[in-house]
This record gives structure tokens, C-alpha cells and sequence, in this order.
């Protein structure tokens, strides 16, 4: 049967249809993601909630002169299929395909960049402003797409205020699903599921006025009631209160499947000159079963897909590894939450806490182990951050989960609240480093540079797993300071992990030599830098260079004296590290040989020259990691590249052998 979606090329071709054709073209649309993402997959749930929304928005608006925003963007698909990239769906996330959010760089319809949850609401109202001060400020219409979880991000409420007190006449979808990526949490989500879960308050506004007319005596009063009152009459008995008083108009609750129920109601907020709010109710995997039908551990599940897990509209069943087949290593992931639940039972004052990423950090471990031990602030870092000042003020040992790319989000109260008064909070950052498919919004790179400028701080980073459970255990054995711990999104190189009676602390600021060289390189990685360090002395050993390798353990405090003997006793010192340059932690190694007066520059004795290899100075797309570590040269291969040149030595031959092993 022939699609009406094969003849949508450009939004605008859905203007004119029927209903009946736009119901068609939603259920289109959801086919084609629900084979496309679960053939390569991707983001997966969030987009089937959407379908109808994106076709209702887009049969009414004529975009990108009518503005629509996709909070976070990973439930942007059926937007990107509609404005002319639906043959090309099939390369999303993948290197050089389509980006896994919006990007401004890809296409006029994506009209701000995001991947980061809560910031369309601000992006709304600034566009929104941005017409009035043009002297137009009918320009277009601004519509914020926001999901209940992406709510309870503070800044969603910075704007919702400006919005307000500003009288901006923006429309904001709330789109209602109950859930984050695990079931959404907090107050404001028990709101939410009142509201939509409760038929009789989806239309209490309408029949609520009806009404109060038809009381006996009152009525007629009633009837002659300015519209002002009337509405903080009706808005008192329905939901949205808190949004009146906060001087948005509230709609809703409207079926977020029902395209013509969608529509009537846009037509409605569009024509309010004032911030609106359109509360939809949707279901997270609508049109998938195992989404649809499998109550919240479904939807959670189907967040996202992964390749090859779907065909023909229903879940592949997993192929179990073959028999004999080695066991992958365990994701750091993994065998940081087990650790943290035996910290939790080493000393009951440890607490974690995760920002609505609870499966993502491991910390459904401590949640299912030790609950009372476990907090999830919900979309809200800044919270977490403050939330686990709080607890280290009262004597307990929080432990912050939080991705190091969306640690970025609670900055201030890193430095203002945890380091200048130098409390006892450990900040635990999966996903350090490329982290692949999520692309430049989601690498972890900046967080060597953004904390190891902060006083009080201690920074560091495990080589393998038993590392990471010795370091987590060395952050909150001591009383002292702040502690960050960075490790990698994925698998590690499957060392033997430690029983937990068998897990010693590490000397917080010493290094570790891990094989002694012939004095022409010293590697000195730090975290996931190890490997590569012995990556490049297997290629470099090839071309009888003997390369020592160092484990620098801690970006800050350095280990001074190990860096000064590699610096004396070697011709060349390499530091690797899967994080920026500028900042990082082959700066800190330079700064302090600089301040030991042991970097050649200051007259001091000859010393070793100093490579730094890291991330470069630009956002790295994204793609698998392998191929973007090729890309930034962080790999074995391309270090023993680096360091033969600067040693004059050819490795032609060694890395042709290699490649052809
Ligand atoms: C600042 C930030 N924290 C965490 C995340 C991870 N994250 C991506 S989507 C998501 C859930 C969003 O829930 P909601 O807005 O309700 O959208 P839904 O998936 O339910 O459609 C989370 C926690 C993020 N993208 N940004
Ligand atoms: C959209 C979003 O931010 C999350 O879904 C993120 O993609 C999860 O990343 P991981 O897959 O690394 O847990
Ligand atoms: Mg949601």
C-alpha cells in the first residue's frame, strides 16, 4: 500500500489533509521508526509518544517560520521524518549520519540544538522576545515540546516564570507520559499522574462553568461574572492552578494520539495572546506492545532500542553467546553500583543519589539492595548537588551519580557549595569520555579541565575495575574533601574484581609504574589513557623501543615526584588522556613541572620534552567510540605514530603488521 509519508517531503505537504489522512500519516510514522530504530537502533519509546503530536503541529504551522523546540530532542524522530529526513532516518547516531538530537547544522526545522533536558521553555521565550524586539512579534508561533520528566529540570521554571511575568505569548506542549526514562519521580510528577490520570479533570474546565450557571440562585450571578473571575472560578475546581497563578493559560488534559482533539486545541492556544500550556497525556511506546502493554518496566525497557532487537513490529528474541564463548568484561557501570551497595554496608552514612538516570549510573543496584540509601532527584542536578551538600553537613557520605557531561549542569554548586566549603561529597561520573552514539551533547571530556581548577578538590580516574572499586572506597574512607571519580561509559578490560573485605584504598595522590622503560618514553595515562599507553608500547616495543608505562591515578593532587623521575630519566614524556586538552590532565603534569622548575623552560636540569595526547579543542561528533577515537588519534596506534616521529624512529613496517594481523 502506498504511504501518504512517501509523498511528505516537507511539512507543509501536510497542510490540507483530512483528519482521517493525518490519523494515517501518525501510524505511518510510527511504523517507519518502529522498523527503522529497531533494525540500527536509537532512541525509541519517546518517539512513538510523539507521532501525533508532530503531525498535528506540523498540519497547522508552516515551518521554520513557526518556531517548534523538542525538549532534549531524543523524542524528535517523527519531527525529523516529517521535515524531509525520512529516507535518510536510518543513519541517525551513526558517524556522519543524522544527529541523535536536533542540531541547527542539520536542517532549518531543528531550531535549537539539544540533548541536555528542560532548556526549550528558554529557548521559547527568547525566540519569542527576540520577534517583539524585531517589531513583529506575530512573526511565527513558538511552540515548546516538554515531557514531564524534562519538567522538573529547575530551568524549565526560570522560564516558565519569565514567561509568565513577561505575559510572552508562547505555547508550551506538555507532553505527559508518566515517565522519565525510569518512572518519573517527585511532587511535581504526582501532580502530573493526578491530572492525567484522572478523566473527569481532563474536560473539568468546560463543564465546570456549565455548572456553576445552572445553581440554583447563584447561577444567574454567576452568569454575569466577568471573564477574568469566571476563569479563576473554573481554573480553581480544574488542574493547571498553579500554572494561572503563575499567569499561564492552562488546556488540558488532551489525548496526545488524538490528532483531531490535538488540533482543535492548538488552534485554541495559538490564538492566546499569553503564555500557554497544552497538557497532553501520551503513552511512552504507544503503538508497541512490549512498550504500550508492558506497564512501566516496559517503558523503561524501551527507552531505547538496540540494533537489530526488532522485526516485524515485535522484539528479536536475544541469540545467547555461544558455548565456550569468554564472558564480556562487566560494565563499569555494574561493577560501580555493586561496589556502592558494599560501601553503603561497610558504613551506613553512605548514601547514593542519581538524576533521574537510575539504571544509566547503576544505582537501580542500591535502590533494589539498600533503598533507604538511595535518592533520585529526578531531572534536576543542580538539586542532586545541594541535596548531597546537605547530606555531608549532617554526617553522611552522599555520593552524587551523575554522568560527567550532565554533572555540567550543577557547576555552581560544585564550586560554591561542595569545594569552597570543602565537604565530603563524592562525585561518581559515568560516561567520561566519547561516549559514541549521543554525539558532542553527551561526551564526557570537559570534566578533567572543569573541576581540577577548584580548590579542596581530588580527581581521579581508574585504569581497570578493581581500581574503580579501591578508589570509591579510598573517596569515602577519607574526611577531607571532595572527591570526582571519572570512568568510561561501557566495558572495562575485565580485571578480577575484589571482594569487597579484600578492596584496599589507594595513597590519594600517588601514581603507579606499571612497566620500566629504557629511558627514551615514558606513557603516562590517566584513566582509559592507560590502555592506550599500552596499546603504543606493544607497537612501539615492535621497533625496540621499550617504553615505560605509568598509571597517573589522580589529576589532582599530581604525583610530583613520580613525574619529575620520568621527566629526568627520559628523553620524551607522553600523557594520555580521554579528555580535553586545555585544562586537562597533561596540564597539570606540565604545570607541575613547571613549578618544580623541571620543565627545561627555567633553566632547571635538562628534562624530557612533553606530548600531550587527549581530546582536541572542538566538539567530536558522533559515532561508535572506535571510530571516533581514530578520528581524534586517541589510539595505540596513532600515539606510536606520534612518539616514533618525535624519537625519529620508522615504525612503518611494525604498524603495516599490525594492521595486517
Ligand atoms: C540534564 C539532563 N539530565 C538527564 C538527561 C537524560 N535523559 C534523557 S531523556 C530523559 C527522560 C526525559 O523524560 P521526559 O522529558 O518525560 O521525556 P520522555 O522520554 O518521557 O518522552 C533523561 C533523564 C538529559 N538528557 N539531560
Ligand atoms: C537522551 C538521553 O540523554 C539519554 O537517553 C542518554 O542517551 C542515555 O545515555 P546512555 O545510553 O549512555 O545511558
Ligand atoms: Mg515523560
Amino acid at each position: 500500500m502506498t504511504r501518504i509519508l512517501d509523498r511528505i517531503d516537507r511539512p507543509q505537504d501536510l497542510h490540507g489533509l483530512t483528519d482521517e489522512e493525518l490519523v494515517q500519516v501518525s501510524q505511518e510514522v510510527r511504523e517507519h521508526i518502529i522498523d527503522t530504530v529497531g533494525e540500527i537502533g536509537g532512541h525509541f519509546g519517546a518517539n512513538l509518544g510523539t507521532c501525533e503530536i508532530a503531525v498535528a503541529l506540523h498540519s497547522l504551522l508552516d515551518s521554520p517560520r513557526d518556531k517548534i523546540l523538542w525538549d532534549v530532542g531524543h523524542q524528535a524522530y517523527p519531527h525529523k521524518v516529517l521535515t524531509g529526513r525520512r529516507d535518510q532516518l536510518a543513519t541517525i547516531r551513526k558517524y556522519e549520519g543524522l544527529a541523535p538530537f536536533c542540531a541547527i547544522t542539520e536542517s532549518e526545522h531543528d531550531i535549537m540544538g539539544a540533548g541536555h533536558a528542560s532548556t526549550s521553555i528558554g529557548y521559547a521565550v527568547g525566540l519569542k522576545e527576540g520577534m517583539r524586539l524585531k517589531g513583529d512579534i506575530d512573526e511565527g508561533q513558538v511552540v515548546a515540546v516538554i515531557g514531564d520528566g524534562s519538567m522538573t529540570g529547575g530551568v524549565a521554571f526560570e522560564a516558565i516564570s519569565q514567561a509568565g511575568g513577561m505575559g510572552t505569548p508562547i505555547v508550551v506542549i506538555l507532553n505527559d507520559n508518566g515517565m522519565s526514562i525510569s518512572p518519573n519521580v517527585g511532587a511535581l510528577s504526582g501532580y502530573f499522574n493526578r491530572v492525567r490520570l484522572n478523566p473527569k479533570l481532563w474536560h473539568a474546565r468546560d463543564t465546570v462553568e456549565h455548572r456553576l450557571v445552572e445553581l440554583p440562585r447563584i447561577g444567574k450571578a454567576v452568569e454575569r461574572l466577568g471573564p477574568q473571575l469566571k476563569e479563576s472560578i473554573k481554573s480553581f475546581w480544574a488542574p493547571g492552578l498553579w500554572w494561572e497563578e503563575l499567569d499561564w493559560a492552562y488546556m488540558g488534559v488532551v489525548d496526545g494520539h488524538d490528532v483531531h482533539a490535538l488540533r482543535a486545541a492548538l488552534r485554541q492556544a495559538f490564538k492566546a495572546e499569553r503564555p500557554v500550556v497544552v497538557h497532553v497525556a501520551t503513552v511512552k511506546g504507544k503503538g508497541f506492545a512490549p512498550a504500550e502493554d508492558g506497564g512501566l518496566e516496559g517503558q523503561e525497557t524501551w527507552h531505547a532500542a538496540k540494533p537489530k532487537s526488532i522485526s516485524g513490529g515485535v522484539p528479536v528474541k536475544a541469540v545467547p553467546a555461544p558455548a565456550g564463548a569468554a564472558p564480556a568484561a562487566p560494565q563499569y557501570t555494574k561493577v560501580f553500583g555493586d561496589a556502592l551497595v558494599a560501601e553503603v554496608r561497610r558504613d551506613r552514612r553512605v548514601a547514593g543519589i542519581t538524576a533521574a538516570m537510575n539504571s544509566g549510573t547503576g544505582l537501580n543496584i542500591l535502590q533494589k539492595a539498600e533503598p533507604e540509601h538511595y535518592f533520585d532527584v529526578g531531572i534536576a542536578e543542580q538539586q542532586g548537588i545541594l541535596f548531597a551538600a546537605g547530606l555531608a553537613l549532617e554526617g553522611r557520605k552522599p555520593v552524587a551519580a551523575i554522568y560527567s557531561t550532565f554533572l555540567q549542569r550543577a557547576y555552581d554548586q560544585i564550586v560554591h557549595d561542595v569545594c569552597l566549603q570543602k565537604l565530603n561529597v563524592v562525585f561518581a561520573m559515568d560516561r567520561a569520555g566519547l561516549v559514541g552514539d549521543d554525539g558532542p551533547t553527551h561526551h564526557g571530556v570537559f570534566d578533567i579541565a572543569y573541576l581540577r581548577s577548584l580548590p579542596h578538590i581530588v580527581c581521579a580516574a581508574p585504569r581497570d575495575e578493581p581500581m574503580l572499586q579501591r578508589m570509591l572506597r579510598t573517596a569515602l574512607l577519607q574526611d577531607e574533601a571532595p572527591f570526582a571519580l571519572r570512568y568510561p561509559r561501557g566495558e572495562g578490560p575485565g580485571s578480577p574484581l575484589l571482594t569487597p573485605d579484600a578492596i584496599t584504598p589507594v595513597e590519594i595522590g600517588q601514581g603507579e609504574v606499571l612497566a620500566e622503560g629504557d629511558g627514551r618514553v615514558a606513557l603516562v595515562g590517566y584513566g582509559s589513557g592507560v590502555h592506550k599507553a599500552l596499546e603504543a608500547a606493544a607497537l612501539l616495543a615492535g621497533a625496540g623501543i621499550v617504553a615505560t608505562v605509568a598509571d597517573a591515578r589522580f589529576a589532582k593532587p599530581i604525583d610530583v615526584d613520580l613525574m619529575a623521575r620520568l621527566s629526568a630519566d627520559h628523553e620524551l614524556v607522553v600523557t594520555l588522556e580521554e579528555g580535553v586538552l586545555q585544562g586537562g590532565f597533561g596540564s597539570a603534569v606540565w604545570e607541575a613541572l613547571n613549578e618544580a622548575g623541571l620543565d627545561g623552560a627555567s633553566g632547571g636540569p635538562a628534562t624530557a620534552r612533553l606530548l600531550r595526547v587527549g581530546m582536541p579543542d572542538r566538539y567530536v561528533t558522533h559515532g561508535k567510540p572506535a571510530l571516533l577515537h581514530e578520528e581524534v588519534g586517541f589510539t595505540g596506534r596513532a600515539v606510536a605514530r606520534r612518539v616514533a616521529e618525535v624519537l625519529r624512529v620508522d615504525l612503518s613496517d611494525v604498524l603495516a603488521a599490525e594492521l595486517s594481523s
